[in-house]
């Protein structure tokens, strides 16, 4: 019996394909992980325990050392920069960050507005551009803010490109591909080396036998 790996898993679209992959990497994973409301399923036969966080906490616990491990999307690693090891790139839930906005427009010369669920990955980029623009942070229904006039530009998830072709927006510039990530505290990576080498390398196998 080796000690117990707590490992921190984004509740919501990524949850079930994480499912899917560490079931392939070989790990027996109760019935729980399929219809339950528990935040925490303890697994002893596999010493794991799982702990279930909305996916932009993730990496919050996997910090704070509280998860060992943790599975979050690049886009929420980008735009929180936790003190974490990024291991794997588990290419799962693919997704990019885009600029969208009302097609044939541009940007307001003296305040350009920018709404966004990724404040600092949408302050950066434009920075980079040598454009300074005025972030306005929602939570959601982000492509509703060039439609409503308040805001000339939006960063946000692009998937299917359903929802912005749906509400009549078009993408600017592409910023960054997503995928969801294997992270690691640092002091559980040195403490609890064996069982996270041993994590890495199933699920490594199972990510380089190609798509899910
Ligand atoms: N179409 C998509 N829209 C949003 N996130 C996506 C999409 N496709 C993949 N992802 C990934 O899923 C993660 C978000 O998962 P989910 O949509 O379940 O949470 P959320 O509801 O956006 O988060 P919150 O509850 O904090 O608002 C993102 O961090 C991203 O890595
Ligand atoms: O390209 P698509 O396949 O249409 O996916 C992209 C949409 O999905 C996400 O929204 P989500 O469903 O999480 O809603 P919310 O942003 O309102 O929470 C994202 O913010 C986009 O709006």
């Amino acid at each position: 019996m080796g000690e117990i790996l707590t490992m921190a898993m984004p509740k919501g679209r990524i949850f079930e394909e994480a499912v899917v992959l560490l079931r392939k990497a070989g790990y027996k994973l109760p019935p729980e992980f399929d219809d339950s409301r528990k935040l925490i399923i303890d697994v002893p036969e596999e010493n794991l325990r799982f702990i279930l966080a909305k996916p932009m906490d993730v990496a919050t616990y996997v910090e704070h050392g509280v998860a060992d491990v943790g599975i979050a999307g690049k886009d929420v690693l980008l735009e929180e920069e936790r003190d974490v090891y990024e291991l794997l790139d588990l290419k799962i839930s693919h997704c990019y960050l885009a600029v969208a906005g009302l097609p044939d427009t541009k940007m307001n010369d003296v305040a350009p507005r920018v709404a966004t669920k990724y404040p600092n990955v949408a302050e950066a980029y434009f920075r980079e551009q040598g454009e300074q623009v005025e972030i306005i942070k929602l939570n959601g229904s982000i492509e509703l803010a060039p439609l409503i006039g308040l805001s000339d530009r939006i960063v946000d998830i692009v998937s299917t490109g359903r929802t912005m072709r749906e509400n009549g927006l078009v993408e600017y510039e592409r910023i960054v591909d997503v995928t969801s990530r294997l992270v690691v505290n640092p002091v559980s990576y040195r403490i609890k080396d064996v069982q996270i080498d041993e994590l890495v390398t199933r699920l490594h196998k199972v990510v380089s036998m190609g798509e899910l």
